[in-house]
């Protein structure tokens, strides 16, 4: 999984002033950051209905939706996805309950 949203990370930095009449991605990023972040939170609220719904087949295609939109949103902020990862690292292996009972009060 990382492998495929590595590579996708790399197509959407890639379509960086591509032409937006043939890329999707470069229409958006033309938009600007805004537009991106407005466009990933439409597609987790898609997301979010086919999950209370609880249609399998439609929460994972929206899910995909959310994963590209969210990587198009990172690169509009130019957030590396690698940094997100090396968040996700850090945080392995240490549980919720206990990241929140050590946060200062
Ligand atoms: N993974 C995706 C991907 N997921 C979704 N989309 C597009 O995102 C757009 C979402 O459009 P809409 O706003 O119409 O949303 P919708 O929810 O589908 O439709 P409605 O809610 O309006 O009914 C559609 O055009 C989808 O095709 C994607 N477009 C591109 N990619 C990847 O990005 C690569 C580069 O794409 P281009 O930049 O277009 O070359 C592709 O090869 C793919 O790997």
């Amino acid at each position: 999984m990382t492998d495929t949203l590595t590579r996708l990370a790399a197509t959407i930095d890639a379509r960086r002033g591509a032409d937006p009449a043939s890329s999707w991605t470069a229409q958006l990023l033309a938009k600007g950051p805004e537009k991106c972040a407005e466009k990933f939170g439409e597609e987790a609220v898609e997301a979010i209905i086919e999950a209370v719904r609880g249609d399998r087949a439609r929460l994972t295609s929206e899910a995909a939706d959310v994963l590209y939109h969210l990587l198009v949103m990172l690169s509009a902020r130019e957030v590396p996805l690698a940094d997100v990862l090396a968040e996700l690292d850090r945080r392995e292996g240490r549980s919720g309950v206990e990241e929140k009972a050590a946060r200062p009060r």
